[in-house]
């Protein structure tokens, strides 16, 4: 048992002392082939993503799938890089979110940190800096409105593996998904409304994108799905939409197995033959822009909608670090604060 306590901490903690650390999945750190490379290795060989044998599963992930994709994702990345901050979408805002939700909570003595699932920062890096800030409490929220084991689960596992390391365990306190929260579902629907208000045309359908997952892991017991509907009928209701007017689709298939359907570019390609020719889309499972929204969305969905003959295509941002989505965190946080200290109200 040696590698356990390898990292002994030298800042003793202060008692009764709460940080709070964003979990993100994670983004390359550049476009070029070993830097996607890497972080796909990374991502794609975690169980919790992709449950098949590793003894199956490997050889094809490191003689096949990365020997081609990160040239392709490369590219994709390539046109959604932030390029004033040299950084992936998803990164930046992700570290935004954790700078202004750290002035929140400024005044409250409480530090904020983030951390990236796969790269960096890592998640044991962040606890490190909420440790050595002397936390002896730690509030994780997993950047997922949607739970599913693929995202918030492992965000989970790879915090409790940081702790297995360290001879002091702080106290943890993970967030669960908030598929529904009013705050959540508010700030969705300030970002409709706004982004309807910038339009030059009238939406036929506002199609609610989600992350897809294989349909193997819903049928074990993923409540992925369910919580997506939760989030969309939430939604539908704040902006007194019919079901047909907000649709639900599924995004970013990877692999050949069966992924949860309806898939979004089928469904919004087939539009134009109904007549719809005018669509915004909305990806209430992602919190922040990141390459599944910008580039397969933003990008590749809109430049097949209107090959297939649709006229008019708006994407509505995520939530990123608008005050909305900081409101968002700071309530699911607050909230978390009173686990630990339920007297202090
Ligand atoms: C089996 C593979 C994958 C599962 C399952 C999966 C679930 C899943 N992912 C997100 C959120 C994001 N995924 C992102 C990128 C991304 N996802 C996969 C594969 C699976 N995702 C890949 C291979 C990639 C990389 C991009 C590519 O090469 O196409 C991202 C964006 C990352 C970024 O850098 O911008 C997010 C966010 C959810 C919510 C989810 C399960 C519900
Ligand atoms: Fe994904
Ligand atoms: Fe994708």
């Amino acid at each position: 048992m040696k590698f356990l306590y390898k990292k002994p901490r030298v800042t003793p903690p202060v008692e009764g002392r709460t940080g709070v650390m964003i979990v993100n999945l994670g983004t390359p750190e550049g476009t070029d082939y070993f830097s996607v490379r890497r972080y796909l290795s990374e991502f794609l060989s975690d169980q919790r993503v992709i449950e098949s044998s590793p003894f199956i599963w490997q050889p094809i992930l490191q003689g096949i799938v990365l020997a081609k994709r990160p040239f392709v994702s490369g590219e994709n990345y390539a046109r959604i890089w932030d390029r004033e901050e040299n950084a992936s979408p998803l990164r930046v805002y992700t570290q935004r979110q954790a700078e202004k939700l750290a002035k929140r909570f400024k005044k409250d003595g409480v530090p904020v940190e983030w951390g990236m699932r796969y790269g960096k920062p890592s998640v044991s890096q962040a606890l490190d800096r909420l440790m050595d800030q002397g936390c002896d409490r730690i509030i994780s929220i997993p950047l997922y409105p949607q739970y599913s084991a693929t995202t918030t689960a492992t965000a989970n596992d790879q915090l409790f593996r940081a702790l297995m390391k360290r001879r002091y365990q702080p106290s943890v306190l993970t967030v669960p998904s908030f598929p529904d929260h009013p705050l959540f579902i508010k700030a969705l629907e300030n970002s409709v409304r706004e982004t309807l208000q910038g339009l030059d045309f009238k939406p036929q359908r506002i199609v609610a994108s989600f992350h897809g997952l294989p349909k193997t892991c819903v049928d074990k017991g993923d409540p992925y799905q369910k919580e997506c509907y939760r989030t969309a009928t939430a939604l539908r209701e704040a902006l007194d939409l019919r079901e047909e007017q907000m649709p639900v689709t599924f995004q970013s298939r990877f692999g050949p197995l069966e992924w949860i359907q309806p898939y979004t570019a089928p469904f919004v390609t087939d539009l134009p033959k109904q007549g719809i020719t005018k669509i915004a889309v909305i990806m209430p499972g992602f919190i922040s822009d990141c390459i599944e929204t910008l580039d397969e969305i933003g990008n590749e969905l809109r430049e097949e909608f209107l090959e297939a003959g649709g006229e008019k295509f708006a994407m509505i941002p995520c939530l990123n670090d608008t005050d909305d989505s900081i409101n968002l965190l700071e309530k699911l946080s607050r909230d978390a604060l009173q686990g630990f200290h339920p007297s202090e109200g």
